[in-house]
């Protein structure tokens, strides 16, 4: 019998359903059991020919419309993801594993909130007048026209609305390929866009590897590219589109600090950090695995820590009482493994956890390691699992220093009840998206990206349409045009 999950066909082109089953399959694996829940094909070269054709004449009708137009429809498009939320959710849990619990709040509802204010700020994107005695500029915001998403695996939903949503309201079209590891959601974004009123042809989902995303980033039709995904991806997805000078925003990987001053208050930076490392099993980019605790307060932070870790609930991600999933895939799974191994090895601490969980799927017990030092692999490479390193820090010029000394620079936090102390610290933390006695959060009116090799560009907030659009100047002459000669 045919699961729920298996989608109708691979790809969503043009407004409707296509299969090339010629193309490589792509089993989809649900992380809590290891059963084979559905299967895919990889784009072929017919199928990436036909979405860009497609998204190509849909961007021109759409860019003709009126932003309260393109609006009503993000809008539209947003009530229908509320309204089927649970659907949803229960699907984003079969493609990436993550509980219930979790998506039902933090991926179609994330999905929609972007549509939302994308659809609410599409009316008001005008450029400006520009007076210069009797002259005078006015400018143009216009779309950049045909643009590329390409997702990774760990907020399939999300991904897909966060950049389809404000393309399209800024007059753009779209192909979005999803991460290989989870294709099912997007593709559902792309029906309930039709279902919404989108023309077809504007967003469109076609699946497979690098390879796919390879060819989409190199097509000369493709105006701009948007990358979920790590650090060694953006590297050759920027360098890929910068040969063809096109636009990029690169959401790329992290391994970010959390600071916990010994004024902090315990239980709440406590709860920053099981935010910031143990939510969807660890696999958030913006997690802050170095947690520096101030030496005075250690012990009593890394007691209490265990405690509360120990009551983490594992399972079956469908029970909505199960807080802790397993990991995306067995070859995630593996790798945080590795670095778990690796800890040991390398003598950190192990405070609690250090290894499979005994179930089946691909489970990792939420590990914590203490005396971690900064040369050590576990404190210098995004793991992207549950795996938290607490280092000890005495002085405040000491800790923003060593927050500092990462390649990466996505995110990072400050828990202490001295405000001035926070802004002072954070105004020196190099990151893109900083919290203050909080970790994680994602609103869609805050901008989102990360600085140094986590990325280029903003997600979300008004930032976003800067990324999706450009400005045309118009100079107007009143009076006559004189010449030399
Ligand atoms: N900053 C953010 O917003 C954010 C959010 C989520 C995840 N991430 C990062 O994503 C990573 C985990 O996701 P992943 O394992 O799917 O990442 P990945 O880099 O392996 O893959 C990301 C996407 O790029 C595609 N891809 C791979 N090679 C390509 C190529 N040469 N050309 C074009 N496309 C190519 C993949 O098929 C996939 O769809 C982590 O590093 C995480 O930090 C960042």
């Amino acid at each position: 019998m045919t699961h729920p999950a298996q989608p109708k066909a691979s790809h969503f082109i043009n407004g409707a359903y296509v299969e090339d089953t010629s193309g490589t399959p792509i089993p989809v694996i649900y992380a809590a059991t290891g059963e084979e829940i559905a299967t895919v094909y990889a784009a072929t070269p017919a199928i990436i020919e036909q979405a860009l054709t497609s998204a190509q004449a849909a961007q021109k009708e759409w860019a003709k419309k009126t932003g309260t137009e393109r609006g009503r429809v993000l809008r539209r498009a947003a009530e229908i993801m509320r309204e089927r939320n649970h659907e949803l959710s229960v699907l984003e849990t079969y493609d990436t594993g993550k509980p219930l619990q979790e998506t039902l709040v933090a991926d179609a509802t994330s999905g929609a909130d972007a549509l939302e204010y994308f659809g609410g700020l599409a009316a008001s994107l005008t450029g400006e007048h520009i007076p210069l005695g009797e002259d005078w500029v006015y400018t143009i915001r216009e779309p950049l026209g045909l643009c590329v998403g390409i997702g990774a695996w760990n907020y399939p939903t999300q991904i897909a609305c966060w950049k389809g949503a404000p393309a399209l309201a800024c007059g753009n079209s779209m192909v979005f390929k999803p991460s290989e590891t989870t294709p099912l959601c997007a593709l559902k974004v792309a029906e309930i866009l039709i279902e919404a009123g989108a023309p077809a042809g504007l967003y469109n989902v076609i699946q497979g590897m690098g390879e796919v995303g390879g060819a989409l980033v190199t097509d000369p039709r493709v105006d701009k590219v948007s990358l979920t995904g790590s650090v060694p991806t953006g590297k050759k997805v920027y360098a890929a589109a910068a040969s063809g000078m096109k636009h990029v925003t690169m959401e790329l990987g992290g391994k970010s600090p959390m600071i916990v001053f010994e004024d902090a208050d315990i239980e709440s930076a406590i709860s920053g950090a099981i935010n910031g490392n143990f939510y969807s099993s660890g696999q958030v980019c913006s997690n802050g695995t170095r947690v520096f605790v101030h030496k005075d307060i250690k012990e009593k932070f890394l007691a209490r820590l265990a405690e509360r870790t120990a009551t983490a609930k594992l399972g079956d991600p469908m029970d909505e009482s199960v807080n802790f999933g397993p990991m995306v895939s067995a070859r995630q799974m593996e790798i945080v493994l590795g670095y778990i191994e690796k800890g040991k090895s390398e003598g950190a601490r192990l405070i609690c956890g250090g290894g499979r969980a005994e179930m089946d799927g691909y489970y990792v017990q939420p590990t914590v390691f203490a005396d971690v030092t900064d040369d050590m692999v576990i404190a210098r490479e995004e793991i992207f699992g549950p795996v938290m390193c607490v280092l000890d820090f005495d002085s405040e010029d000491e800790v923003i220093a060593r927050a500092n000394d990462t390649e990466f620079g996505l995110s990072a936090g400050v828990f202490t009840k001295d405000f001035t102390r926070a802004h002072r610290v954070i105004g020196q933390l190099e990151a893109g998206s900083c919290f203050i006695n909080s970790y994680n959060d994602a609103p869609v009116e805050a901008p989102f990206g990360g600085v140094k090799a986590s990325g280029v560009g903003r997600e979300n907030s008004k930032e976003a349409i800067k990324h999706f659009s450009q400005v045309k100047s118009v100079y107007v002459r009143m009076g006559d045009c004189e010449a030399a000669f």
